[in-house]
């Protein structure tokens, strides 16, 4: 960082004791995160924030770890998904790009305390900031001489079958997921990071997603109007993780990858207009679920399980509904379950007149093909199909986590 930089970021003396104070405990969190042999130790470190819940009251997750936040974190209610294309010119000023993210995002997630904030829209501790850093497969041809290190199965995203893919919404260099509890932390994250990598990077899309408030309560909704994020493998089993999100040692994939997880995003448009002419019992059967209570159809509340082998006809839950072949409940299909982390957008109106709703669909796992890729082949010509459109997104490696104060996103794979 530039001396003009550090002199702008600490204005006065009490920020500054501030700053030097916080920069001491996150050196201190750090250790032992220093070596791949502790990645396996490490648990599921950012399921809660340092102190609380974010919903509300002061939360910070820790920007240091084998992995990086964003991922097991507990879903904020905003989201900014922006992809960037490098303009970079050589490796060097790559590996500069991504040392100033890092000491940019090490700043930014640290975040000021509301007696100290000097500039309104400055994310505060209790914003429970996140700011996750992934690479696109384009980023490894021959610019950086980065070819031999691609992560074994980046590649770009391929086009599924009902895809309407706007090349404009589409792939990238590098994708960076910023989330929080407030919007305008997540616009400041935006500012700032443009603001300190002018020229190294561009962006090349963008999508601003946010959770809508539990209605009554429970899982949240989307604009289909079913709750939305009711199932997902347990973030708090480092178990569970490590088999299904995290890239490990043992994975067959090039060593600086294990913590790094793959990340699959996917804009996906719903066709509202349609979709609200369709009777509640129909839309009932295309999800599998209740639309009141979330619960799946042979059960009665929103966290019960349901059991497919008693409905091998699917006579109460369609063999075609979206949750019955997104997770089929057998032994042979329990490998590709993934990580959901999506978010709502709106992007207002067409210039049809028609409504720009939908899902930032995010998730995350260890193996794109066995996970998402074949779920995605099961979900294909299913009846909510007709109903939504995909239209943007990428397939994105995110980085091992940036283990201690000396260490920067991405040093695994830049380092010669
Ligand atoms: C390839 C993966 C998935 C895509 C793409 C996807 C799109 C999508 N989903 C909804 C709405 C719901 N999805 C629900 C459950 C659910 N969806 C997936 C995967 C994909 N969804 C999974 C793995 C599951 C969990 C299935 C289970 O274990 O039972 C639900 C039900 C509530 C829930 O469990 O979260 C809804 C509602 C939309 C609208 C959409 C694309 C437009
Ligand atoms: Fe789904």
């Amino acid at each position: 960082m530039g001396r003009d930089q550090v002199d702008a970021r600490r204005q006065d003396d009490g920020r500054r004791r501030f700053l030097r104070r916080a920069a001491t405990v996150a050196g201190a969190a750090a250790t032992g995160f220093g070596s791949l042999e502790a990645y396996a130790a490490q648990p599921a470190a950012h399921g809660a924030p340092a102190a609380g819940s974010c919903r509300g009251t002061v939360g910070r997750y820790p920007f240091h770890g084998a992995h990086q936040a964003g991922i097991t974190t507990e879903q904020q209610a905003f989201a900014g998904f922006i992809s960037f294309d490098v303009l970079a010119e050589d490796r060097k000023e790559l590996t500069e790009l991504f040392k100033t993210l890092t000491e940019q995002a090490r700043i930014l997630i640290r975040g000021v305390k509301p007696k100290d904030v000097e500039v309104a829209a400055e994310p505060q501790t209790q914003d429970g900031l996140t700011i996750t850093l992934g690479v696109g497969a384009s980023l490894f041809d021959d610019r950086f001489g980065l070819a031999g290190r691609r992560p074994r199965l980046l590649t770009p995203m391929p086009e599924f079958p009902d895809d309407r893919l706007d090349p404009t919404t589409c792939h990238g260099d590098l994708s960076l997921q910023i989330c929080a509890e407030h919007p305008d932390a997540v616009v400041h994250v935006i500012r700032e990071l443009a603001r300190r990598t002018d020229g190294k990077m561009r962006p090349r899309w963008r999508a601003d997603g946010f959770h809508n408030p539990a209605r009554p309560s429970g899982a949240s909704r989307t604009f289909v109007g079913f709750k939305d994020g009711i199932v997902n493998p347990d973030t708090a089993s480092s178990k569970e993780m490590d088999r299904l999100v995290w890239v490990k040692p043992s994975s067959g994939e090039p060593a600086w990858t294990a913590g790094g997880s793959y990340q699959v995003l996917r804009l996906i448009r719903f066709r509202v207009e349609s979709w609200d002419r369709v009777p509640t019992a129909a839309q009932e059967k295309i999800f599998g679920r209740r639309k009141a209570s979330g619960a799946p159809l042979d059960g009665r509340r929103e966290k019960d399980l349901p059991d497919y082998s008693k409905d091998p006809h699917g006579r109460k839950t369609p063999l075609d509904s979206h949750i019955r072949l997104a997770n089929p409940r057998t032994a042979e299909t329990a490998d590709s379950l993934l990580l959901r982390r999506s978010y709502n957008y709106d992007g207002g109106f067409d210039t049809d007149g028609s409504l720009d709703l939908g899902l930032v669909f995010c998730c995350y796992q260890q193996d794109v093909v066995r996970q998402f890729a074949t779920m995605q082949k099961r979900l294909a010509g299913e009846p909510l199909a007709r109903f939504v459109s995909p239209t943007g997104g990428g397939y994105f490696f995110v980085l091992p986590g940036v283990r201690d104060a000396s260490d920067w996103f991405g040093s695994g794979l830049l380092k010669t």
